[in-house]
């Protein structure tokens, strides 16, 4: 029996390798259902390779857009529209397995959905856990859900980790986090405010969207993974450790209290940890290239810079404030990075933003369901709009 599967997300950087390796499995994978927000030529594409039941667009005119293409090349599948659409793809009865690859807090409905649904998720969307927390792994946890990190660190570790998941604590003393440092990590900090969006998308090692890249440079997206891992791998924030290694060949680590160190390596693509979550806990052909040790150079690590990168202790910061403060410093740091990529704000100021956003929250009491959350969310994006314009002019 193939795994049907849909792929909220498949026209990005993680949707597209995910397609990559499925069509490698025509005998075991089949794809259900997809989803993207403008880009209808890429998801025209797909229907006609993929044949999907369902594809989603975020908006009715993008819909329609494609609904029309799909009609003038005689392709059967229907059209839906997001946010309710996302849902209904995510939980769907003919859904075994879902790949949540939408970027940003966008994504965690369908994941709670997917969720509540008992299905199989695939996820790299990271800012759905950031924002959902506990409520995301108690949902998870309540319907029987199976949860597989696709986040390349997240996934080492839990390649790391042993089955039985009742003994980690004890066995486990820390995970270590491996960061490329990003695109800067060895630049002047004084010349960090005329980056171009351009320049903090060229991300070393991996080619991705824009919002991860931009986090990377800033090191904001090793704080989502602080705050991933905590949720994931139900531990303290102390126990989660960050250390810098530009050539992400070591993929993260496991520390035992034996002082044994587990690691995954690998070459660093993202079809690995996409084949490893779809196939878990057999293995299939992910397509990567394979490491050849005889050409690596060095394996490098170092300490985080917190004057470089003083974004990354955010994470440890939030997780230790008021519930709900990681969910404010999510938004703020979308609407950071959205304003620096649309050239209303320098790159050294994005954590101005985040900063100010953290500071000027209030957080009454803490979010016990999606609605508070997203409350929490909408709140935190006004308070960082507000902050984007005073820190763009200043
Ligand atoms: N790229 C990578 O290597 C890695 C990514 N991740 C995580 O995976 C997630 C996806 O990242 P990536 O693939 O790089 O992102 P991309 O920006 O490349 O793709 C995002 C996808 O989501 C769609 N989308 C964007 N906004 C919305 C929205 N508001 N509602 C519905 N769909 C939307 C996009 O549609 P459209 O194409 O039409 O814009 C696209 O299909 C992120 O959370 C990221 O942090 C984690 C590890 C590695
Ligand atoms: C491939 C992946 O998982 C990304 O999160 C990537 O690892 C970015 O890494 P850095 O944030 O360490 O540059
Ligand atoms: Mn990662």
């Amino acid at each position: 029996m193939k795994q049907r599967l849909t792929i909220l997300g498949s026209t990005g950087s993680i949707g597209t390798s995910t397609l990559d390796v499925v069509a490698r499995h025509p005998d075991s994978y089949e794809v259900f259902a997809l989803s993207a927000a403008t880009q209808v030529e890429l998801m025209l594409a797909q229907c006609a390779q993929f044949q999907p039941r369902f594809a989603v667009m975020a908006s009715a005119a993008h819909a329609r857009e494609l609904a029309d293409k799909l009609q003038a090349n005689g392709l059967a599948t229907e059209v839906l529209q997001a946010p309710d659409a996302l849902e209904q793809i995510a939980a769907h009865e003919d859904v075994d397995a879902v790949m949540a690859a939408i970027v940003g807090a966008a994504g965690l409905g369908p994941c709670l959905a997917a969720a509540r649904a008992g299905k199989r998720l695939l996820l790299a969307n990271k800012e759905a856990l950031v924002v959902g927390g506990a409520l995301f792994m108690d949902t998870v946890k309540r319907h029987g859900a199976t949860l597989l990190p696709i986040d390349s660190e997240h996934s080492a570790i839990f390649q790391c980790l042993p089955e039985d998941r009742t003994t980690w604590a004890q066995r486990v003393d820390s995970i270590l986090l491996t960061a490329s440092g990003g695109p800067f990590r060895a630049r002047d900090p004084a010349s960090l405010s005329q980056i171009t969006p351009e320049q903090a998308c060229a991300h070393p090692n991996f080619s991705m969207g824009r919002k991860i890249s931009v986090d990377s440079a800033t090191m904001m997206n090793k704080a989502l993974e602080v705050i991933e891992a905590r949720w994931l791998f139900d531990l303290a924030p102390e126990r989660i450790k960050v250390v810098i290694h530009p050539q992400q060949i070591v993929h993260s680590m496991v520390q035992f209290n034996d002082a044994s160190i587990l690691a995954q390596l690998g070459t660093p693509d993202m079809r690995v940890p996409i084949a490893c979550g779809l196939a878990w806990p057999e293995r299939i052909e992910s397509g990567a290239a394979r490491l050849d040790f005889s050409q690596l150079a060095a394996l490098t690590f170092e300490d985080a810079d917190a004057r470089r990168f003083p974004g990354l202790h955010l994470s440890w910061q939030a997780l230790r404030a008021a519930e709900g403060t990681t969910t404010v410093l999510n938004a703020a740091n979308e609407m950071a990075v959205d304003a620096f990529l649309h050239r209303r704000l320098s790159f050294d100021r994005i954590h101005a933003v985040n900063l100010e956003t953290l500071e000027k929250m209030q957080l009454p009491q803490a979010p016990g369901s999606l609605e508070d959350l997203l409350a929490v969310d909408a709140r935190a994006r006004d308070c960082a709009r507000a902050a984007v314009q005073r820190w763009a002019l200043a």
